[in-house]
């Protein structure tokens, strides 16, 4: 009887777990990396019914070969739909790599949604998340950084599912060299000028060399226990949130005051979010700015947040207004930033 590789075997059974409950189709992500090619390898295993969505972003020679050999790889192993979705990058805020995500979560939720997708498979792994912690803490981000990527996560009404958290990276590629896939290797992986390849080449095996191989797993396992943290603490600040809001959608000082700060800030970061400040571009400066008209109150002037949204506090209330003169209640009504269900999505 022929013996199954222990990580081929390791990934079915991760992707098995996450599609526990799920019934209908799902979508599998995937650039062709070893990564995401095992767990598309895997779904067309283990799930009852998988198809693949390959997004062509055009910012490389050879991308549209690259995608052509996913789908047609995808096809003889039984995955569909197969399909490649090009998106155009341009004229998209923030650097490439951020319009690149953007445009290709966008892509995904599409696919999604055109197919009927019941889920959206992401090729994460456990070294993707230990990276993304090291990141957060390096740019002094908060619980919520520290959190990492979550396993599962809502956007647009598609849940998007990261079955390999779990699985190193190193498995991904025995996977595939055990079932004879030759996985693509994206060039930007390896160059210097992105912070994660410097994590990835530099940053973490010299952790690992200094403190040992089982840095990369506590790293990941402090993202799962904040998650667990951020969570609970999210639901107590949406339902402060609810208590400190007045008819005229300002905000009560005297309820955000009696706050602990963790709470405060969060209740703070969800209003300005609420009011249609980009999570891109919303700084722990501007929060703590926020905080200080309730806690540090001078009489000083309004906080400034992106997207034109001034708050300023009146007597006990922070009431907002925008550049084109709405108020508090029709801005939080409005969501004007025009943000997209893809911007702010943590890779
Ligand atoms: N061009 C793409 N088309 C479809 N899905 C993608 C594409 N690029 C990334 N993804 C999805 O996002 C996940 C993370 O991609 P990213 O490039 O950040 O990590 P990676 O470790 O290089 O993954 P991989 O080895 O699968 O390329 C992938 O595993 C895949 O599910």
């Amino acid at each position: 009887m022929a013996t199954i590789s222990p990580p081929v075997a390791a990934i079915r059974v991760a992707v098995r777990d996450a599609l526990r409950g799920v019934r209908g189709h799902v979508l599998v992500a995937c650039s062709g990396g070893a990564d995401s090619l095992a767990l598309a390898a895997a779904a067309a295993f283990v799930a009852p019914r998988a198809g693949l969505v390959t997004v062509d972003h055009g910012l490389q020679p050879g991308s549209a070969e690259r995608a052509a050999a996913v789908v047609s790889w995808a096809r003889d192993a039984g995955l569909a739909p197969a399909e490649v979705a090009t998106v155009d990058v341009s004229g998209r805020p923030g650097g490439p790599e951020a319009a690149a995500r953007e445009a290709r979560y966008e892509a995904l939720l599409d696919a999604a949604s055109r197919h009927g997708a019941e889920a959206v498979l992401l090729g994460h792994t456990r070294d993707d998340q230990a990276e993304t912690v090291l990141l957060a803490l390096a740019r002094g981000a908060g619980p919520r950084g520290l959190a990492g990527m979550p396993a599962r996560r809502e956007v647009g009404g598609v849940p998007l599912l990261r079955p390999l958290l779990d699985v190193s990276r190193e498995d991904t590629r025995k996977a595939c060299a055990a079932l004879g896939l030759s996985p693509w290797e994206d060039p930007h992986n390896a160059d210097p000028s992105y912070a994660r390849s410097r994590v990835r080449h530099g940053a973490l095996p010299a952790l690992v060399a200094a403190l040992g191989p089982g840095v990369v797993g506590n790293l990941a396992r402090t993202a799962t226990l904040l998650a667990d943290d951020t969570a609970a603490l999210d639901s107590l600040a949406t339902a402060a949130l609810a208590s400190a809001r007045t008819p005229d959608g300002s905000l009560s000082v005297p309820a955000l005051a009696e706050l602990p700060r963790a709470l405060r800030t969060r209740v703070l970061h969800a209003w300005a979010r609420e009011l249609g400040a980009r999570p891109a571009a919303l700084s722990h400066r501007h929060v703590a700015a926020l905080d200080a008209l309730v806690t540090a109150w001078r009489g000083q002037g309004p906080t400034h947040l992106p997207g034109g949204i001034a708050v300023s506090r009146a007597g006990t209330h922070l009431t907002a207004s925008s550049r084109a003169g709405k108020t508090a209640s029709s801005l939080a009504d409005g969501a004007p930033s025009g943000s997209s269900p893809a911007e702010g999505l943590l890779l």
